[in-house]
C-alpha cells in the first residue's frame, strides 16, 4: 500500500460486488470457537487485519486455527482458554481485545493484553471495570484505563450491570465472562446494540434470555454453560458495504449492487437514514444465511436531502457516522448528527477528524461535543474536495473521504491507507473494479 491513496473524480459506478464478511460476527466466531468443546468451521470468515490478530490470539490461548481456503478457517476448541506464552497483540481492534478480555477472566490464567498506537488510547475500563466486579483482575502496565493491561483471571461471580450507553463491546464483554460465573449476569441497555454475541452463544449450544426492561433490554446468561463448536456462516458487513452503495449514491449515473449485505436490523440503520434522505435503495433477494438475514442492496445516483438522523438510531449505525457525513456533503440542506459522542472514543476521534477532512474538501460543518451538523453543497452544485486528509489510522476515516473524492471537483488524498485493511482488505481493488478512480 502507498503512503497515500488519491481519488478522482469517477464518470459513473457500475456493477455488482459481494460485501467482504462481517467483522463483528468474524471475530466473535473466532472467540467462541476458541473457547468451545470440539470443531468449529467457518465460512466467508472477513481475513482483515483485526480479525487476523483475534486468530492469533485464540491460537496462543491454546486452540488450534487453521486457514483451509478462502475464508474457510477450522478451529479445534480447547474447552476453554490457557495462559498464553506472550503477550496477546489485539492490533487495531477495539472489539478484538474488549471480547478477548471478556472470554479469557473466567479462567485460570494470566494474560497481557496489548495494541496498536490507536488502540492503546482507547479507554479499556469499560470493559475491566465489569469484569473486575465479577472477580478477575487488571494491573495496568502503563497507564489507568490503556493498554498494555495485564489481566489475571479465575473463579468469578455474576453480576448485574447497567449500560448508560448502548455498547455491544461491553455487553459481549460480560456475557462471555459470564459463562464461567457463578449465578446468573445480566447487562441492561439503554437501547438494542448489536446482538451477534446472543445469537452467536446460542447457535454454540448456550440459553440467552432478552426481555424489554422499560425503555431498555436486559440479557441474562446462566454461568457454568458449555459451548460445542458449529459450523458458522458469516454474511457480508453492511459496514463495509457503505462504501461501494456510498459511491452509487453520489456519483452521477451509477448504479451499484451489493450482494449477500447483512440486514440484521441493530446493523442497519445507516440504510433507514438514506432512504429518508430520498437515497434510491432498493433491497432484493432478502434470504436467511448464517442465522441472519441477508440481501442484494442496488444503490443508483440520488438527489439528496438533509435530515436529522434520530439520536436512538445512534447504536445501529455508529461506525457508519463519517460515510452517513460523507453523503451529507452533497445532499440539499443539512444533516444533523447528534448523541453520538462515542465516536470519539473509536479508532480515532471521528468526529473531529470528520470534521478536519469535511473542511479541507471545502464543505461547511459545525463541530458539537457530541456530534456534528453537515452543510450540503445541494443539487447541481460541487464539492469542491481537495483535501488532504488526516486519518490517524482510521480505515474509516480514510474510506469515507476516498469514496468522496469519486464525486468531487478536485481529487481528495488520504494519508496512512494501509490501515483500510484491518476492515476491508479488497476495498481499492473493488472500488476501482466498479469504475472508481483511486491510486
Ligand atoms: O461489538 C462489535 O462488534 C462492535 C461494536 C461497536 O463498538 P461499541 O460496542 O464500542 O459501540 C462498533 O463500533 C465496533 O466496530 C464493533
Ligand atoms: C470501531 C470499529 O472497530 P473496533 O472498535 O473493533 O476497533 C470500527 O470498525 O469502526
Amino acid at each position: 500500500m502507498p503512503s497515500q491513496l488519491t481519488s478522482r473524480r469517477a464518470s459513473a459506478l457500475t456493477g455488482k460486488v459481494r460485501a467482504p464478511g462481517d467483522k463483528s460476527m468474524s471475530h466473535r466466531s473466532m472467540i467462541l470457537g476458541g473457547i468451545a468443546s470440539g470443531v468449529t468451521e467457518v465460512e466467508g470468515l472477513l481475513e482483515g487485519d483485526d480479525v487476523l490478530a483475534t486468530a492469533r490470539a485464540v491460537e496462543a490461548f491454546g486452540a488450534k486455527v487453521e486457514r483451509t481456503g478462502d475464508g474457510r478457517w477450522r478451529i479445534e476448541g480447547a474447552g476453554g482458554f490457557k495462559t498464553p506464552a506472550s503477550v496477546i497483540d489485539c492490533g487495531n481492534a477495539g472489539t478484538g481485545v474488549r471480547l478477548l478480555m471478556g472470554a479469557a477472566a473466567g479462567y485460570p490464567l494470566t494474560a497481557t493484553f496489548d495494541g496498536d498506537g490507536s488502540l492503546r488510547k482507547r479507554p479499556m475500563k469499560r470493559v475491566t471495570g465489569p469484569l473486575a466486579d465479577m472477580g478477575a483482575a487488571f494491573d495496568w502496565q502503563a497507564a489507568e484505563d490503556r493498554l498494555p493491561v495485564a489481566l489475571t483471571g479465575g473463579t468469578l461471580k455474576a453480576i448485574d450491570y447497567v449500560q448508560t450507553v448502548a455498547s455491544a463491546q461491553v455487553k459481549s464483554a460480560i456475557l462471555l465472562a459470564g459463562l464461567n460465573a457463578e449465578g446468573v449476569t445480566s447487562v441492561v441497555e439503554p437501547e438494542k446494540s448489536r446482538d451477534h454475541t446472543e445469537r452467536m452463544l446460542r447457535a454454540f449450544g448456550a440459553e440467552v434470555g432478552v426481555e424489554q426492561r422499560g425503555e431498555g433490554w436486559k440479557v441474562t446468561l446462566k454461568g457454568g454453560q458449555a459451548l460445542t463448536g458449529t459450523f458458522v456462516a458469516v454474511p457480508g458487513d453492511p459496514s463495509s458495504a457503505a462504501f461501494p452503495l456510498a459511491a452509487g449514491l453520489i456519483v452521477p449515473a451509477s448504479e451499484v449492487t451489493v450482494e449477500g449485505v447483512m440486514l440484521n436490523p441493530l446493523r442497519t440503520g445507516l440504510f433507514d437514514t438514506w432512504i429518508e434522505m430520498g437515497a434510491d435503495l432498493t433491497i432484493t433477494n432478502r434470504r436467511e444465511a448464517g442465522g441472519e438475514e441477508v440481501g442484494d442492496i442496488t444503490a443508483r445516483h440520488s438527489s439528496l436531502k438533509g435530515v436529522v438522523v434520530p439520536e436512538d438510531r445512534a447504536a445501529s449505525m455508529i461506525d457508519e457516522y463519517p460515510i452517513l457525513a460523507a453523503t451529507a456533503a452533497f445532499a440539499d440542506g443539512v444533516t444533523v448528527m447528534r448523541g453520538v459522542g462515542e465516536m470519539r472514543v473509536k479508532e480515532s476521534d471521528r468526529i473531529s477528524l470528520m470534521v478536519e477532512g469535511l473542511r479541507a474538501c471545502g464543505i461547511q460543518v459545525e463541530e458539537e461535543p457530541e456530534g456534528f451538523i453537515v452543510t450540503g453543497a445541494g443539487q447541481g452544485r460541487s464539492v469542491r474536495g481537495g483535501g488532504l486528509v488526516h486519518t490517524a489510522h482510521d480505515h474509516r476515516i480514510a474510506m469515507s473521504h476516498l469514496v468522496l473524492g469519486l464525486a468531487a471537483e478536485q481529487p481528495v488524498s488520504v494519508d496512512e491507507p494501509g490501515m483500510i485493511a484491518t476492515s476491508f482488505p479488497g476495498f481499492v481493488e473493488m472500488m476501482n473494479g466498479l469504475g472508481g478512480r483511486i491510486v
